[in-house]
């Protein structure tokens, strides 16, 4: 039999283009077709965006851009698909595994109701909220600031900053909140809060298993401050402030519309969650003049407006830690910057948000005690 190559590559080339057209025209499309068919008819459409795939939606893009170093790049995608409008449709998150614990965590947060959410902030709010209150705990914070960074620095090894600074974190809100500052019974709560942790948002925490006391003698080259020192320091104040726009710690915050809302003409359906995307406002030129430079002098005399800065939230889930938050990196700076400094173990090693850097990278740190000298 004659073989005829005309017909084959004919055949290969229909098999291909059908293929391209049932993946992108069909498959790629079904996801926004289901939802908009589930909606039913509206008032107002939908917002411009993209579903992505049926089940994982648009999770694989999300999460290459912000293993990337580039995370914005999701959403500047949206933007240059579907122009400047601030409103866009995505699914993500919506087929991820959820254990029973995330799902509560998630429950507590979001979807409490009011009466829940006022008691659990009645609770976190009592202690930390307003400069009189934390003068309470200025010392106590102070020591366990002093004594981390002097306990780094004389070990003389590599550590990993950023657990290290959780666990300082965590120290000064157990001492706060349940009155501990025995270092045993902290690493005993430590290690149940890990094991809640672990559960509830799968990313390990860093258990404090070292069985120093906590609270040991100040070293004594360390001028004390108080708080009004810390007010004092206005050009620090700028730094924490353009460090958190221009880091974005928390890159968005997480709402559910409990019935359907009319956004600037487009519809938000009861039930779908809205991404408040901080990232994308706190490196907007149009309310951040050159915003991807780090210009702490940018403060001064910044009258910005709470809609285009909000590091720690806006409303009724304002963060009730962002006095507390503040007044610890700002100590923790004062003492830092005046007394010690960071040595890469391996110079090449970027210090980054984006991509976080992986155990991997070997990105640790040294800590090392300076004096400077006065001319
Ligand atoms: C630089 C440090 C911090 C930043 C950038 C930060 C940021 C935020 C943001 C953006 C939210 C709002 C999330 C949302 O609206 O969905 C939030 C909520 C919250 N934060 Fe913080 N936070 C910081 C430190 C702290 C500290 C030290 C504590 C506790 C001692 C704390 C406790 C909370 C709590 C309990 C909530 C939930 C409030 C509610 O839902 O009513 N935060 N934080």
């Amino acid at each position: 039999m004659e073989f005829n190559w005309w017909s084959v590559t004919v055949a290969c080339a229909s098999i291909l283009l059908g293929s391209y057209a049932f993946v992108f025209k069909i498959l790629r499309k079904l996801n926004g077709w289901y939802y908009e068919f589930m909606l039913g008819k509206k008032q107002y459409p939908l917002p411009p965006g993209d579903m992505g795939w049926p089940l994982v939606g648009n999770l694989f893009a999300f999460t290459k851009a912000f293993k990337s170093e580039d995370p914005d790049s999701f959403v500047n995608n949206l933007v240059s698909r579907y122009g400047i409008g601030g409103i866009y449709k995505v699914h993500l998150f919506g087929v991820l595994p959820s254990s029973y614990a995330r799902r509560r965590w998630s429950e507590l947060l979001t979807n409490s109701s009011i009466e829940e959410h006022k008691w659990l902030r009645r609770l976190t709010t009592a202690p930390i909220v307003g400069h009189n209150r934390l003068a309470v705990y200025f010392d106590c914070i102070e020591d366990i600031i002093i004594n981390s960074v002097e306990e780094w620095a004389s070990m003389n090894e590599p550590i990993e900053l950023l657990n290290e600074l959780k666990e300082v974190s965590f120290k000064i809100i157990i001492r706060i909140f349940l009155g501990f500052n025995n270092d045993s019974t902290i690493a005993t709560v430590a290690y149940l809060f890990s094991i809640v942790k672990d559960a509830v948002m799968s990313f390990p925490v860093n258990v404090p298993g070292r069985k120093e006391e906590i609270i040991k003698t100040r070293p004594s080259s360390l001028k004390r401050l108080n708080l009004k020192d810390i007010k004092q320091m206005t050009y620090l104040a700028k730094v924490i402030d353009e460090t958190l726009r221009k880091t974005n710690l928390l890159f968005g915050m997480f709402r559910e519309a409990k019935a359907d809302v009319n956004i600037n003409g487009y519809v938000k359906p009861k039930g779908w969650k809205v991404l408040s995307f901080a990232r994308a406002v706190h490196l907007d030129p149009q309310y951040h003049l050159n915003p991807q430079q780090f210009n702490p002098s940018r403060w001064d005399d910044y009258n910005v407006k709470t809609s285009s800065f909000f590091p720690f939230g806006i409303g009724s889930r304002l963060c009730p830690g962002m006095d507390l938050g503040k007044l610890e990196i700002s100590i923790f700076l004062h003492y830092f910057l005046l007394n010690y400094k960071l040595e890469r173990v391996d110079p090449e090693c970027p210090i980054t948000c984006f991509p976080a850097p992986k155990p991997t990278d070997n990105c640790l740190t040294k800590v090392v005690k300076v004096t400077y000298h006065s001319t």
